[in-house]
């Protein structure tokens, strides 16, 4: 559905109050996204992570240069392609907050989210309901405005109209920060329904645990490249199916890794069963 192929990218600096130079931010990444996985891109902050969301949603600064190509259903992914995509194929539901409008009451939010999709006004009203009450946000909660939401609501909110704009592709950028277990479940048990329905949904965290728990294949990033791309299954036991002495240490770390283990391979019994009757 989506390649990454060879994806480097530098952004500018001051490296002394008169010298402006180049960081390399993103080193030839090259991944490969199907249809109803849930891909996770895991890495600790500073990694690159959000900076190859908005390369594949084409919202870098204009002063980014990007080298490598992107690839959308076959054929390449370019800025007049990507601002065409945005909001209706392709989905962010960005890591900050601030990206709700302050000004519009939550319903009205969700309901442009799904205007912006093509559906008409009213069927864009209609279908943002279901989507706020999907997401268990009440009435008061849609006809708040953004200051007036907790994080845990304000990030239902934006997973709720990436949910209206029927994108096919989905990027969820740290969607669980500041969530408690509950609602953290209820957003992940969201995006694990999403690519059920056949979307592709890239999940950014740096919580090896949540992307495990959803996830079909794992990218581990650090400072800017990609350490190994590898299916769920692979981050079990010792970890000794991994390559990257990296990923396995930060399998290793996780202290409740054994039940991890068991997890995954339950989920990945379920997925295959689930094709099996498809
Ligand atoms: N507009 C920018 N100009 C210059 N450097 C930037 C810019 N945006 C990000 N960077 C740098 O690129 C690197 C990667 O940033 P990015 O936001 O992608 O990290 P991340 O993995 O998403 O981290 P986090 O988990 O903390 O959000 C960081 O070192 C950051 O300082």
């Amino acid at each position: 559905m989506l390649i990454i192929d060879q994806l480097s990218l530098q952004l500018p600096y001051y490296a002394s109050w008169w010298k402006r130079d180049w960081a390399t931010c993103l080193e030839e990444l090259s991944l490969r996204f199907s249809a109803g996985d849930v891909h996770a891109v895991v890495g600790a902050s500073g990694a690159g992570k959000s900076l190859l969301a908005y390369a594949v949603m084409g919202l870098l600064p204009a002063s980014a240069r990007l080298n490598g190509q992107l690839y959308y259903h076959g054929k390449p992914l370019d800025a007049a392609r990507q601002h065409q995509l945005r909001g209706r194929e392709l989905a962010l539901i960005p890591q900050s907050l601030k990206a709700l409008d302050p000004l519009v009451r939550t319903h009205r939010q969700v309901a442009w989210a799904a205007q912006r999709a093509g559906w008409p006004a009213m069927s864009a009203w209609r279908s943002a309901q279901q989507a706020l009450d999907h997401y268990r946000l009440d009435s008061r909660a849609q006809q708040a405005f953004a200051h007036e939401l907790s994080g845990g609501m304000a990030r239902r909110v934006l997973t709720a109209m990436a949910h209206v704009s029927q994108a096919q592709f989905i990027i969820a950028d740290e969607p669980t920060v500041g969530l408690d277990p509950q609602q953290r479940q209820r957003v992940l048990d969201a995006l694990r329904a999403l690519a059920d329905q056949g979307k592709t949904v890239m999940l950014i965290t740096h919580d090896l645990r949540h992307a495990l728990s959803i996830a079909d294949r794992v990218t581990i990033m650090r400072d800017g490249k990609q350490i190994e791309t590898a299916c769920a299954s692979a981050f079990s036991g010792s970890g000794c199916s991994l390559t990257s002495s990296y990923s396995r240490t930060l399998w290793q770390a996780l202290p409740d890794n054994s039940f991890l283990t068991s997890a995954v391979s339950q989920m990945q019994q379920h997925s295959q069963k689930e094709v099996n009757v498809a």
